[in-house]
């Protein structure tokens, strides 16, 4: 028989290993297990976010970002930059080094922290025993007094279009060697529009199909059609209501079918991307007397603890109920982990931000003005435009604007929505006044810097009650 630990996590991606550290750090004595290798067949922590997700696809949105200044937005500044290429093994060099050092950061902080790393396939058995398979197939049982779930998802796979080199998931969309004449992309969701936005800056011409009748759903209306029309005049060409029934490549080119309100059509593109949401890592995770329980729709259940039926096991992250995001992710790792050691903590699931890195930015955390809607709940409407905002003139980036939706009657704040520059770094004021209870009120009566694309948010607040002074609204007295 191996070791014993406090806690075995399983899993190293932002929700695994950040549970993992503050585990170490409350004194637990921990492991964290890991299947994932490197072409040396070492381990590679970070899971999804840092290898194939969240970070690489931001280097490649900045790189692309800059190459479409240089092309578009330089002249405006005066700056002539004739014959602007791209580099692309270079741009995805930077991007693997930027993935390389982070993740050895991890194994640094491991050590630092005194995580055991074990390398290997990690499965719960009964009675809190958790095998790890290696690499080799070697077979070791570990004991733990409680265990952490944190497998994470991977993409979709729709039987009309099978994986292959020409008909890649989002990991292949980010290891294209060239950029691609034509470029399909199935699923206007966050990675449908973040990849195809990289594409489509380096000169692709890129399709998006998209099976719903509304774009971005989940988003609030006012800005998502103000998004859809930015990235409209980017040239990405969304069909919405457009669903795929299937795909064949000849002679390197995908023919894809789909059919719409005016019938069925077909698509032809050098790659194409399939982007049609993620589903929870559990296969061969459960021996079938670990007696781990899974919901309807085949993630680990747990409870709002993230506690699953079965005592001292808990399970965070893409594999359990909530959104798939990485920092929700970490914090379900860090109340865990506060909880085994007998602390209090709690994740306010009222507060989780979203974002969408596309240019302009996505961002907003709360209700919004459809769901306020449709819950019967009474709100007031501030919003302001970047356009109006001296800051955002400087930077040449007025698209767009701040939302903010508060309670009729209490004022206090229910929802911000950003879409503009910079949305990813602004929304956190509306996460911190949303944590803190706040009303636009306090909002509206905080000082903020001029010039900064943050009194755009100052003034939104402000509009709330018509107070908003750097444009022209209806009088309140
Ligand atoms: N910036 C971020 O926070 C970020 C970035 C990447 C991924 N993620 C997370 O990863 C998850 C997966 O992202 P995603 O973009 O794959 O999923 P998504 O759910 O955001 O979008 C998928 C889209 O595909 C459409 N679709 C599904 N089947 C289709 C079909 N057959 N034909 C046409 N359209 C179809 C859906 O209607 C939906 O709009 C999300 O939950 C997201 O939260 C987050």
């Amino acid at each position: 028989m191996a070791d014993k630990f406090d806690v075995i996590v399983i899993g190293a991606g932002p929700g695994g290993y950040v549970a993992a550290i503050r585990a170490a750090q409350l004194g637990l004595k921990t492991a964290c297990v890991e299947k994932w290798s490197n072409e040396a067949g070492k381990p590679v922590f970070g899971g999804t976010c840092l290898n194939v997700g969240c970070i690489p696809s931001k280097a490649l949105l900045e790189s692309s970002h800059k190459f479409e200044e240089a092309k578009h937005d330089f002249e405006t500044h005066g700056i002539m930059a004739q014959d602007v290429t791209v580099d692309v093994a270079k741009m995805q060099g930077r991007k693997n080094n930027i993935v390389k050092n982070l993740t050895q950061g991890i194994a640094s902080l491991f050590k630092a922290n005194g995580v055991t790393s074990i390398h290997g396939a990690g499965k719960l058995l009964a009675n809190k025993q958790v095998e790890v398979t290696d690499n080799a197939g070697n077979v070791t049982v570990y004991d733990a007094e409680n265990v952490i779930i944190a497998t994470g998802s991977r993409p979709v796979e729709i039987p009309p279009t099978p994986l292959n080199e020409h008909v890649v998931d989002s990991t292949g969309a980010l290891e294209f060697s060239e950029v691609p004449k034509r470029l399909g992309v199935i699923g206007a969701g966050v990675i449908g529009l973040e990849l195809g936005s990289v594409w489509a800056r380096l000169g692709s011409e890129v399709v998006v199909l998209e099976a719903q009748d509304t774009f971005l759903g989940a988003v609030d209306q006012q800005l998502a059609k103000d998004a859809l029309k930015q990235f409209t005049k980017q040239g990405l060409d969304i069909r919405l209501r457009a669903r795929v029934t299937g795909s064949e490549v000849k002679r390197g080119v995908v023919k894809v079918s789909y059919s719409d309100t005016k019938g069925d059509h077909e698509l032809k593109v050098d790659k194409l991307i399939v982007a049609v949401g993620r589903a929870p890592n559990t296969d061969n995770l459960l021996a079938p007397d670990s007696g781990v329980n899974l919901d309807e729709r085949g993630f680990i259940f747990v409870d709002d603890q993230c506690k699953t039926n079965m005592p001292g096991v808990w399970a965070i992250g893409d594999v359990v109920r909530g959104p798939m995001l990485a920092h929700k992710a970490s914090e379900e790792g860090i109340v865990v982990a506060e909880r085994i050691a007998g602390h209090k903590g709690h994740v306010n699931y009222d507060c989780i931000p979203w974002v969408i890195y596309t240019h302009p930015e996505i961002a907003w955390v709360g209700k919004t003005e459809e769901q306020l809607k449709a819950e019967g709940e009474e709100y007031k409407v501030g919003t302001f435009p970047f356009a109006a905002s001296g800051r955002a003139m400087a930077a040449n980036a007025t698209m767009g604007m701040v939302k903010i939706l508060a309670h009729k009657d209490t004022d206090r704040i229910l929802g911000m929505h950003i879409v503009g520059p910079q949305a990813s770094e602004m929304i956190a004021q509306g996460v911190i006044a949303m944590e803190f209870g706040s009303s636009s009120e306090d909002l509206a009566m905080t000082v903020f810097a001029h010039p900064t694309l943050s009194e755009a948010v100052h003034e939104a607040a402000l509009a709330v009650e018509g107070k908003a002074i750097h444009i022209a609204q209806r009088k309140k007295r």
